[in-house]
């Protein structure tokens, strides 16, 4: 749709755990937890923009893979949530939030007890499906 700008989460997975941060700000969001991700740029592709956001949030590089669940619309209207599965390119380099307050690798039994931001919850379906599939 024109006129809405997407915001890309990535759905990191090591181990058959999720990677999650817990936002810093702003007040009204600060301590409720979240994907990695942001605003894709002008010119940016998605792929690009997941790259990005982990490289800054989280200091790793991220490949990244399918989308995950369905496009969550923002309240305000303007931006899109949209998820991509992705995985540490180097296993062994552990993730360090530079911009939020915590970080936590969630396994499939303490994901639905997160506090999550509102729209993120709408994808907790997924993010299950995610971590009991093949591979994870
Ligand atoms: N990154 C991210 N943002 C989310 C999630 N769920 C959710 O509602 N949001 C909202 C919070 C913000 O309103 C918006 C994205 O903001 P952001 O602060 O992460 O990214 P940004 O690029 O706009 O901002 P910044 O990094 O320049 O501060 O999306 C999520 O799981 N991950």
């Amino acid at each position: 749709m024109s006129g809405q700008t997407i915001v890309v989460g990535a759905a990191i997975v090591r181990d058959g755990l999720l990677l999650t941060q817990q936002r810093a700000y702003p007040e009204a969001a600060a301590g409720r937890w979240e994907l990695p991700g942001g605003r894709v740029e002008p010119g940016e592709s998605e792929a690009a923009a997941v790259v990005r956001e982990c490289q800054e949030e989280l200091g790793v590089d991220v490949a990244v893979h399918d989308r995950v669940g369905p496009d969550v619309p923002l309240p305000g209207g303007d931006l899109v949530l949209r998820i991509h599965a992705a995985a540490l390119v180097d296993r062994g380099i552990e993730p360090v939030a530079h911009e939020h307050r915590a970080l936590r690798w969630i396994g499939l039994a303490d994901l639905d007890d997160l506090d999550w931001l509102e729209p993120d919850r709408v994808l907790l379906p997924d993010l299950h499906a995610l971590l009991a599939g093949p591979g994870r």
